[in-house]
């Protein structure tokens, strides 16, 4: 055993020079094969991907031998027992080889599935099988490509799944862990995880009834009383998604207020010929509009921003990737124009910002303080962003001059000011000159809860979807769910928290969770759930660093270099302090709390419950069988 500090640092040193090298061809050949999904390319990439293993192998068990107790630099404690846990590498070379030709095989089933109308055209699922549930209101069609998703997906999947658990199970034990789920669950670094999660979503709870009550309602105006019933679970199929994660794309079917329709954004991206390139230019001015970091050239040659025209297969789920080289960084997404890209075109840029800001640091350093830190960057942007967007709907703009984030506007929120509302990204949407409006009164209140329920049938109905997902799959790995009823298991999950049902009858011939990317790419995420609520906790936090007064949903820190520094200091640490410590530095808090996102929703909270008294809702599913439609 080695008891030397000296030793220790010269042994990091060392990894991180052979781990840049490593982990930048590990990268190199994953992103090959992911935008050109060939057999040659994949078996490149499991080759790469057995190197990385062995050369964490050989790392992690040498980390071992050192005993860090007199240790008296925190860093190098914290390095070495990033190290010990070296996930599947602990797996004996053939049983890795198995596993990581599975989870390729699950990766690609899911990227490559296509469902095909009788005679005619297949439909990838993005953008042809995500639009139709976006924006088709014939239930029929809903159903048709509903089943049919699950029919070339899920169902591929049940068996690999299967073995993808023994694998993992076995994996995490030979890193000391009872199950994966716990393996998962150790990122957070906390003992009382499980119970503070819970905390949170009871906290959470009433918000979510009450936007599923009202949602329900005006479903069953719809739909009819045949398809809805209004003390019954919603059929999954009739949300505006494929998972019915988001409800955003229902809205014109739930606005409060159908008089005041928010503006069809997407409609003036298209009619002004917007280019994903663009969509990417705008999400960056927004960083660098708070005085952060600006991608480097290479972003801009590498990156995939559009699905490839020349026929190749491709994974479209969108993802920021870090080469772990420090100069090199890309996202990959098959961008449509459409304001729900543009905002997922800003969550894939905090990524991005988070690697750029954490690059000096050693590599072991390079991740969120937790993974949900890492999803909630991006998001807050987003938040200011929407609202922005708001903004935007509103026409709020007065500047004579385009806004050249010169300082004069430092630091205050142009969104309690609307005559300083962002002349950048309305401006780009007015085709250059920001026109001069004549000051706009503030929104009516009826715009405001419109506005409200917009960003509600995102962020709200996300929450038990985002919670239930490893739910799932923490039981799946202890054995609580065994394999005979996955299924069943899946769906009584989606009722119990989502208070949804299959729109026709499931069998353990499905395999239903396997239809969603990050359960057919093992991909955690717990770290969605939580980043919902520390986004609202760093959007607070934001907004009061930039000056902001009025409510917390009318906030954009566009252009606040003080919220961009608050921001910037969070992001540099990485993963080289606890995350508690990290909260502290932005919210002065050291635990999450729902406040802020209570506080963001509060007018919407209230014009609900007020609602859906006078229609007389019941909360909840009391009526929680799932009633199928006679075949007619
Ligand atoms: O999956 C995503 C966005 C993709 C991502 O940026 O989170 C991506 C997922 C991913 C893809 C491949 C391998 C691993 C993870 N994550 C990243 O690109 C990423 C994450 C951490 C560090 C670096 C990059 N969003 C989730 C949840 C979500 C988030 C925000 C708004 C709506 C919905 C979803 O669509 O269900
Ligand atoms: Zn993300």
């Amino acid at each position: 055993r080695f008891y030397n500090e000296t030793v220790a640092k010269a042994f990091l040193q060392f990894y991180d020079q052979t781990a840049q090298i490593v982990w930048s061809q590990f990268m190199e050949a994953t992103w090959n094969y992911v935008t050109n999904i060939t057999k040659k390319n994949r078996e490149e990439m499991l080759h790469k991907d057995s190197e990385r293993s062995k050369h964490m192998l050989y790392f992690g068990t040498r980390a071992r031998l050192f005993k860090t107790s007199r240790f008296q630099d925190p860093d190098v404690k914290r390095l070495l027992s990033k190290l010990l846990n070296i996930d599947k590498a602990a797996l004996p070379q053939d049983e890795l080889r198995e596993y990581n030709q599975l989870l390729a095989y699950m990766e690609t089933t899911y990227s490559m599935a296509q469902v095909c109308l009788n005679e005619g055209p297949c439909m990838p699922l993005e953008p042809d099988l995500q639009e139709v549930m976006a924006t088709s209101r014939d239930q029929k069609e809903l159903l048709w490509a509903w089943q049919g998703w699950r029919d070339a997906v899920g169902r591929q999947l049940r068996i690999t799944f299967e073995r993808y658990v023994q694998l993992s199970n076995k994996a995490a034990n030979l890193n000391g862990y009872k199950d994966m789920g716990a393996l998962w669950r150790s990122k957070y670094e906390s003992e009382t995880l499980e119970d503070d999660l819970e905390q949170l979503y009871q906290e959470l709870q009433p918000l979510y009834l009450n936007l599923h009550a009202y949602v329900r309602r005006a479903l069953h105006r719809h739909y009819g009383p045949e398809l809805i019933d209004p003390r019954g679970p919603i059929p999954a199929h009739l949300l505006g998604n494929m998972w019915a994660q988001s409800w955003v794309n229902i809205l014109d079917l739930v606005l409060p207020f159908p008089k005041k329709p928010p503006e069809d954004i997407t409609k003036i991206m298209k009619s002004q010929h917007w280019k994903p390139s663009k969509m990417f230019e705008e999400a960056e001015k927004f960083f660098t509009s708070l005085g952060m970091l600006s991608t480097p050239p290479s972003f801009w040659k590498n990156s995939m921003m559009e699905r490839p025209a020349d026929g190749r297969e491709v994974e479209c789920h969108a993802s920021a990737w870090d080469f772990y080289n420090g100069r090199d960084f890309r996202i990959k997404k098959c961008t449509e124009v459409t304001v729900e890209d543009l905002l997922s075109i800003f969550h894939q840029m905090g990524h991005i910002q988070y690697f750029l800001q954490y690059r000096n640091l050693s590599v072991i350093f390079r991740a969120g303080a937790n993974p949900a830190f890492e999803e909630a960057v991006g998001s807050v942007i987003t938040l200011s962003a929407s609202s922005h967007k708001y903004l935007l709907n509103r026409g709020l703009l007065s500047h004579q001059h385009q806004d050249s984030g010169d300082g004069n506007q430092e630091d205050r929120s142009r969104a309690t000011k609307p005559e300083a509302a962002a002349p950048a990204l309305w401006a780009s949407l007015k085709g250059g000159r920001a026109r001069s409006h004549p000051l706009t009164a503030p929104p009516s209140p009826e715009e405001e809860v419109n506005f409200l329920m917009s960003v509600a049938l995102e962020k709200i109905a996300f929450i038990p979807f985002s919670y239930l997902m490893d739910l799932f799959r923490w039981k799946v790995f202890d054995g609580t769910i065994q394999k005979d009823v996955y299924n069943q298991e899946w769906w009584n999950l989606r009722l119990k928290y989502q208070g949804l049902c299959p729109p026709i009858p499931r069998t353990e011939e499905d395999f239903d969770p396997g239809a969603k990317f990050h359960i057919s790419a093992s991909v955690p995420y717990l770290r969605y759930f939580l980043s919902l609520v520390l986004q609202f906790q760093f959007h607070e936090s934001l907004c009061k660093a930039s000056g902001h007064i009025g409510p917390l949903h009318r906030c954009d820190i566009y252009n606040s270099k003080k919220a961009g520094k608050l921001l910037e200091d969070v992001l540099k640490l990485g993963s080289s302090k606890p995350w508690p410590e990290v909260l502290q530095k932005i919210t002065g808090q050291t635990q999450m709390s729902t406040k802020a996102l209570m506080t963001y929703f509060k007018p919407l909270l209230n014009w609900l419950v007020t609602e859906n008294v006078r229609q007389g809702e019941i909360l909840g599913w009391p009526d929680f069988s799932c009633t199928f439609e006679e075949k007619d």
